[in-house]
């Protein structure tokens, strides 16, 4: 579904990613790694967000190397960014109609399939996406890259700032999408237990390179953790 080749990537001159290469299939993927390991940089990369230095990378057979992000976006690549992921000032409904701007099924059929899945946000429908709980907020930014239609779905540490409780819901839901609607999932996370739990795949980052890239069952947790003390 997604092959990188050699990817570089960075900022300006500097250069964070280095020679990554990667083949993600339609799996729950994670990405771990420490403080700085280079995941959101791996995933903007990929979105089209940042500029690679050097290596090619492919969606769906396609050479989208250079492709812009709204071009991906219509080709079926959708991205949660760790910050920035909602439009405070529009409310619940707002946010998601802007998300199916992308997609070709009825829209508001695709809204609902949303509302299905965060029963909680039905009550909030007409709120302000600010004014919501953190948690409440990070489902609409899933569902608003849900209702893209996305057949690779790229979160970047979803879970940050919620308390263990909306995370663990968080995580079961991501995984319950994969499984519903054959989903490729990308899935940058701090919290390697609970990725572990859900993910087919896992890759940690260390200071930009691969550590490892392994199938996530039966793997030794304390290889993975030699990845974050380097
Ligand atoms: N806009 C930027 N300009 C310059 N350097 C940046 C920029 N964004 C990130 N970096 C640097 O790139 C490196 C990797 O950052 P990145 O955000 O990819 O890490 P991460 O693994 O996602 O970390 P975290 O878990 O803390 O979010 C860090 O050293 C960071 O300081």
């Amino acid at each position: 579904m997604l092959k990188l080749n050699a990817v570089s990537s960075g900022y300006g001159d500097v250069t964070i990613l280095k020679e990554i290469d990667l083949d993600v299939g339609g799996e729950v993927f994670a990405v771990l790694g420490s403080n700085g390991a280079g995941k959101s940089t791996l995933m903007k990369a990929v979105a089209g967000l940042l500029r690679s230095q050097g290596g090619t990378i492919s969606f769906e057979g396609r050479d989208v190397t250079r492709t812009a992000p709204n071009k991906l976006a219509e080709m079926g690549l959708a991205i949660v960014p760790q910050e920035g992921n909602i439009f405070p000032d529009l409310t619940v409904r707002e946010n998601l109609s802007l998300g199916a701007l992308v997609g070709t099924r009825p829209r508001k059929a695709r809204m609902d399939e949303v509302f299905d899945l965060f029963p909680d946000l039905v009550p909030r429908i007409d709120q302000k996406a600010g004014s919501l709980s953190g948690g409440e907020a990070q489902m609409v930014a899933v569902g608003r890259a849900l209702v893209q239609e996305p057949r690779l779905l790229l979160l970047d540490e979803p879970t940050t700032g919620l308390s263990p409780k909306y995370a663990s819901s968080l995580f079961r839901k991501i995984r319950e999408i994969h499984e519903q609607r054959r989903i490729g999932i990308l899935l940058a996370e701090q919290n390697a237990v609970k990725a572990l739990e859900i993910a087919d795949r896992v890759l940690v980052l260390s200071l930009g390179a691969i550590f490892l890239n392994e199938p996530a069952k039966g793997i030794d947790f304390d290889r993975v953790r030699a990845g974050y003390h380097i």
